[in-house]
């Protein structure tokens, strides 16, 4: 019946492409139950706990599955399963000779019929049974971020986004309530896309979750500002890179300007309360300020929630465009010692907004960006260049860091520099009227 009922799915699929099979055109889940038989070990009920160490290399082993069941011939008995390998017969694997062997034969050799069903199989298993079997990549790699399951489905197996959406919820809840995918390829210029629910809730308010990362949590709207739960380590480092830096550097306060800081992922760590008494992280002599910006609305409203959730002290947040606040702090401030820039399709193009930098020290700049991995034997030049032409001067030396592999051809990188003194020399960039005019508002979260 599963098999009559999947190959008419494929025809229906050549036939039209855009149509979605339906949540009732799912397989029932008795189809999907698999019956197998698998070499057991009848043993006397006292020696399972020994038995259970000895054979534990060749034990069966499901999640949620049992391996030792009740002998329904004699109560004083226990059958213990052991690995199916078809390749090799486990009754002669040394460690079951072995243990035959001691116990004087009293273990006897049998086979049993095992039912695993829809609840035992887990979702790869599972959508390699609902999908065309010439499915190249079973898409079990998913990003989960706080209740949200997100997947970018390839468009052949877009007609099964309502099944695999199914077959992911059941496997991941409670914790996951919603399973979208991404749709369309186009970004904006917040670096959100558009999504559609395939799966779970979507209520009101689907979208707005809770994410923790490095001991603080964040709020955030799914839908409208960016998160990428990926970046979670290079948030980690670069928090770290800038605390081992303020603390070494024995200043009395160490002055952060996060141009594009989204809803706080480095800035929030940096100042909230519970990480500056952390003497393994940062000492309580050591004092970080940070000036993060987002140029949308929703992200700076979920940085402010953000900065008061985690009690950040010596957060200030901005609603303006990058560029502006570049020329705008340097009239507000006396000293910023790191500028962490990640949009990574064009942070080193925002560079031109330092040329003519006025304040008495360079900042150490942290700027993200993507490079093809080409340039990866040249260190990457192609990278550098790009922010030395943005700067008009040369820089003297760079540290690289991969972050992250993209795609075949692209690597994310944090590139980080000192701002080179001629860059003061350089004349300022003239910002056109409608950046200048933008609203510039401002909130102290104290
Ligand atoms: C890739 S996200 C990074 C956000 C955050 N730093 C993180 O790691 O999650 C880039 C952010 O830049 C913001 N952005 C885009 N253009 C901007 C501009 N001209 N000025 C300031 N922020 C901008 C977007 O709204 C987005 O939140």
């Amino acid at each position: 019946m599963y098999e009559k009922s999947i190959s008419e799915s494929h025809d229906k699929q050549e036939s039209d492409q855009q149509s979605c099979y339906p949540l009732d055109a799912f397989p029932s889940v008795k189809t999907l139950e698999e019956t197998s038989d698998f070499p057991a070990l009848s043993i006397p009920a006292k020696k399972t706990a020994e038995a259970r160490r000895l054979l534990s290399s060749v034990l069966f082993y499901r999640p949620k599955m049992k391996t030792v069941l009740e002998d329904p011939e004699d109560s004083r008995r226990r059958i213990l399963l052991l690995q199916k390998n078809s390749n090799k017969n486990v009754f002669e694997h040394e460690v079951v000779q072995s243990f035959l062997a001691d116990t004087n034969n009293d273990a006897r050799q049998l086979v049993r019929t095992v039912r695993i069903t829809y609840d035992d199989l887990d979702a790869d298993e599972l959508l390699r049974k609902i999908l065309p079997p010439d499915t190249k990549e079973i898409p079990s790699a998913f990003e989960t971020v706080g209740s949200l399951i997100h997947i970018n489905l390839r468009e052949e197996l877009l007609p099964y986004k309502y099944w695999i959406g199914k077959v992911l919820l059941d496997k991941h809840h409670p914790r996951i309530k919603t399973v979208v995918n991404k749709v369309g390829t186009i970004e904006t210029e917040y670096r959100t896309f558009g999504m559609e629910v395939i799966a779970g809730s979507s209520a009101k308010g689907w979208s707005e979750v809770t994410v923790k990362e490095e001991n603080c949590t964040f709020q955030l709207d799914f839908q409208t500002v960016y998160w990428n739960s990926r970046l979670g380590g290079e948030h980690r480092r670069l928090v770290n890179v800038i605390r081992k830096e303020a603390k070494e550097s024995q200043r009395e306060t160490t002055t952060v300007l996060d141009l594009m800081a989204g809803v706080g992922p480095f800035a929030v760590p940096l100042t909230a309360r519970s990480h500056q008494g952390n003497k393994s992280k940062a000492p309580s002599h050591v004092s970080i300020r940070v000036f993060a910006n987002d140029l949308n609305p929703e992200s700076f409203r979920y940085l402010q929630i953000n900065a008061s959730d985690n009690k950040c002290e010596n957060l200030v947040c901005y609603n303006t465009d990058a560029r502006l606040l570049v020329q705008e702090i340097q009239n507000q401030i006396e000293q910023v010692d790191h500028v962490i820039m990640n949009l990574p399709a064009s942070a080193p193009e925002f560079l031109d907004a330092f040329r003519g930098w006025k304040l008495s020290k360079c900042p150490v700049v942290h700027v993200h960006c993507f490079c093809p991995k080409s340039s990866e034997s040249d260190d990457h030049q192609e990278a550098i260049l790009r922010c030395e032409e943005a700067l008009r001067c040369t820089i003297q030396e760079a540290d690289i860091h991969i972050v992250r592999d993209v795609s075949p051809t692209k690597n994310m990188l944090c590139v980080s520099f000192h701002l080179p003194e001629a860059v003061r020399t350089v004349p300022p960039l003239d910002l056109p009227a409608e950046v200048t005019e933008s609203a510039n508002k401002k909130a102290r979260v104290e």
